[in-house]
C-alpha cells in the first residue's frame, strides 16, 4: 500500500483555541476516508492544513512525499468545498473546460476534460445544459466532475450529501464509491451513518482530537459475528427473544429501537436467520447491518 497523507502530531490554534490537538494519522491509496465528527470538531481545519490554505501551529503533514500547497502537488490533490457553485450563464462543460485551463491545459484537452468527467459522473448528455437547468443531485455530481479534473490522486468532499434528499444523497455515495479507482477520496461528514457503507477507514474528530477507526470487517475468518438491527417500532422483550435464539452470544440496545447482535458463524447465514425471525414476530425493520454500525464501533464498542 503508498501512503498518501502523512500527520505527525498536529496541531492547529487560532489564538487560545486549539482547533486541532496533537492528530496524528496516515491515509493509504485505495477506498474512501470518512473524517467525522459534530460542529467545530475541528474538520475545515483539517481540510484546510491538507489543502495548505493554513498553516500547523505545530506538527508535520507529507502529502504525496511534499509539503501541503507545495506547487508539486498541483493538479494532485483536489477539494470541493460544500458550497461550490456554477456560474449559471454557462454550459457546465464550458465551465469544466475553464477549469481545464486553469490547471494548465489546452483548450482542446480541456474540453476532452470535461466530456471525460462528465462521463465520469454520468451525466455526459447535460454536457451542454447551464447549471439551473439541472436538479441539486445532478449539480453535486458534476462538482464532483470538477473535483476530478486533471485525474487527481486525493479528492477531498466537504459535506458532500449536504441539503440533498435521501435518494440523491445515495446516489453520490454510490458514485463515490464506483469512481474509487480514480483516486482516493475523503469525505467529511458531521453524519456517522451517512458514510457508514461507504469507508473502510474512519477519522473521528471531536473538540481537535483524533480517534481512527478501522471498520470491522466480519469476513475475516473470524466466527463471531456482529448484526445491528434498526426496528421501525419499539416492541416488547426484543433483546430477550433475540438472546433465545439459537447461535446469539450477546444482544444489546444500542439507541431506541436499534438491537447490536453477537452471534456465533454457522452454515446458515444469521442475518436471513434474523429477518425470518423478524417477520415470524411481526417486527418491521429499518436497517439490518452486518457489523457494527460506525456510531456504535465509535462510542459503544466497548459496551459489547
Ligand atoms: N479562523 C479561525 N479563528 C478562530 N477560531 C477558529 C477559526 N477557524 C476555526 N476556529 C475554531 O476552531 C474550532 C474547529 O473549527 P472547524 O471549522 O475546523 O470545525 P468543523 O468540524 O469544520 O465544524 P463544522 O462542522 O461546524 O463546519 C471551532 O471551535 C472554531 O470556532
Amino acid at each position: 500500500m503508498s501512503t498518501l497523507i502523512q500527520a505527525t502530531a498536529l496541531t492547529k490554534q487560532f489564538g487560545s483555541k486549539l482547533a486541532l490537538d496533537n492528530v496524528s494519522f496516515e491515509i493509504q491509496k485505495g477506498a474512501p476516508v470518512a473524517l467525522v465528527g459534530p460542529n467545530g470538531a475541528g474538520k475545515t481545519t483539517l481540510f484546510s492544513l491538507l489543502c495548505g490554505y493554513i498553516l500547523p501551529t505545530k506538527g508535520t503533514l507529507s502529502i504525496l512525499g511534499y509539503n501541503p500547497g507545495s506547487s508539486e502537488l498541483f493538479g494532485k490533490l483536489s477539494a470541493l468545498p460544500q458550497d461550490a457553485q456554477f456560474d449559471p450563464r454557462f454550459s457546465i462543460s464550458h465551465q469544466l473546460a475553464f477549469y481545464g485551463q486553469l490547471q494548465g491545459l489546452s483548450s482542446k484537452q480541456s474540453q476532452a476534460e470535461a466530456i471525460r468527467v462528465l462521463e465520469l459522473v454520468g451525466l455526459a448528455e447535460a454536457a451542454k445544459q447551464r447549471a439551473d437547468d439541472l436538479s441539486h443531485g445532478m449539480r453535486k455530481r458534476v462538482t464532483i466532475g470538477q473535483a476530478l479534473i486533471g485525474k487527481p490522486q486525493i479528492v477531498m468532499l466537504d459535506e458532500a450529501t449536504a441539503g440533498l434528499d435521501p435518494i440523491h444523497a445515495r446516489e453520490i455515495r454510490q458514485l463515490v464509491s464506483e469512481l474509487s479507482s480514480e483516486a482516493t477520496f475523503i469525505l467529511s461528514s458531521h453524519d456517522l451513518t451517512e458514510l457508514e457503507r461507504l469507508c473502510s477507514h474512519v477519522l473521528h474528530l471531536d473538540k481537535g482530537k483524533l480517534t481512527e477507526h478501522p471498520k470491522q470487517n466480519n469476513s475475516n475468518g473470524q466466527q463471531t459475528g456482529f448484526i445491528t438491527l434498526l426496528l421501525n417500532e419499539q416492541y416488547a422483550d426484543v433483546e430477550a427473544k433475540i438472546q433465545a435464539l439459537a447461535g446469539v452470544s450477546k444482544v444489546y440496545m444500542s439507541q431506541a429501537k436499534e438491537y447490536v447482535v453477537e452471534y456465533q458463524k454457522a452454515a446458515t447465514p444469521f442475518d436471513i436467520t434474523l429477518l425470518q425471525y423478524c417477520y415470524q414476530q411481526g417486527w418491521r425493520y429499518r436497517q439490518l447491518v452486518n457489523g457494527h454500525t460506525l456510531e456504535n464501533q465509535i462510542f459503544k464498542q466497548e459496551t459489547v
